[in-house]
C-alpha cells in the first residue's frame, strides 16, 4: 500500500500542458476553472496509487484528463441531486469529479473491491470531500432507507443488469443513469418489468473523438 503520509506533500507529477488541457476542457463543458486544482490533485493520487493497486488501465495522467475526468463531468447536466449513488465507482469515476463539481450535493461511492474503497477513503480525506461517503459492498446487498435522486454507473454492466441490481436504491422520482461508450446498450428487452429507458443522451467529451452515451432509465409510473 502506498505510504499515505507522503501523498499530500507530493507535487503533481505532470508538465503544465496537462493542466492546460484540463482547463480547456472545463471551459468547453461550461465548468468553473477553479475545479482544475482539486481534479489534478485527484489524478495525482490516482496515478501514484495505481502503481501499487492497479486501479485503472489508463496509466498516463494526460490520458486520465480526457478519458476519466472530462468524460465523468460530461454527464453532469443530466445528474439530478441532491443525493447521488455511484455504483461500481472503481477509483471514483464518475463520483469524485462530480462531487468536486457539486459540493452542495451528497455522494455515496460504492464498490465491492476493497482496494478501490481504501483508495477512495484516502482521496476523500486528502481532498477534504465532506460530501462523499465511501461504501464497501456489493450493490445488490446494499440498502438505504431513503432512495437516491440519481443512481449512476460508468462501465459497470449491461443496462438490464444495472437496473436489476441497483433499481431498489432509486427514490420514488429517482433516475438511473448508465454511462456507456460508443455502444449505447439501451435495449429495452433487457430491462426488468416496470422499468423503461426514457432517453439516450449523446455526450461530447472534450479531447475525445468518439461519442459517449448516457442511458436514462426510470420506474414506470
Ligand atoms: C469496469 S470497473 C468501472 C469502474 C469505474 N466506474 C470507471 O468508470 O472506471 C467496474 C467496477 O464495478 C465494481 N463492481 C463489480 N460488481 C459489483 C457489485 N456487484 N457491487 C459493487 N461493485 C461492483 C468492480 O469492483 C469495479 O471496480
Amino acid at each position: 500500500m502506498p505510504d499515505s503520509t507522503h501523498l499530500s506533500d507530493a507535487p503533481h507529477p505532470f508538465p503544465p500542458h496537462v493542466g492546460e488541457r484540463l482547463a480547456r476542457g472545463l471551459g468547453q463543458l461550461g465548468l468553473n476553472a477553479e475545479l482544475k486544482a482539486p481534479l489534478l490533485a485527484y489524478v495525482s493520487l490516482l496515478s501514484r496509487w495505481n502503481k501499487a493497486y492497479n486501479l485503472t488501465a489508463v496509466r498516463d495522467p494526460r490520458d486520465m484528463v480526457n478519458v476519466h475526468l472530462l468524460d465523468s463531468l460530461a454527464a453532469l447536466p443530466h445528474v439530478r441531486g441532491p443525493r447521488i449513488l455511484d455504483v461500481g465507482t472503481g477509483p471514483g469515476l464518475p463520483g469524485i469529479p462530480l462531487a468536486l463539481a457539486r459540493p452542495e450535493w451528497q455522494f455515496v461511492l460504492l464498490d465491492s473491491g476493497i482496494k478501490k474503497t481504501r483508495f477512495l477513503r484516502q482521496v476523500a480525506m486528502e481532498l477534504g470531500l465532506e460530501n462523499v461517503e465511501v461504501v464497501h459492498a456489493r450493490v445488490e446487498n446494499y440498502r438505504m432507507e431513503q432512495g437516491f435522486d440519481t443512481v449512476i454507473s460508468r462501465a459497470f454492466s449491461a443496462t438490464g443488469t444495472f437496473t436489476r441490481v441497483a433499481g431498489h436504491l432509486c427514490g420514488p422520482s429517482g433516475q438511473l443513469l448508465a454511462m456507456k461508450g460508443r455502444d449505447a446498450d439501451n435495449d429495452p428487452e433487457g430491462l426488468p418489468a416496470g422499468w423503461s429507458v426514457v432517453a439516450t443522451h449523446s455526450l461530447r467529451v472534450p479531447g475525445l473523438s468518439a461519442v459517449r452515451h448516457l442511458v436514462e432509465i426510470t420506474k414506470d409510473s
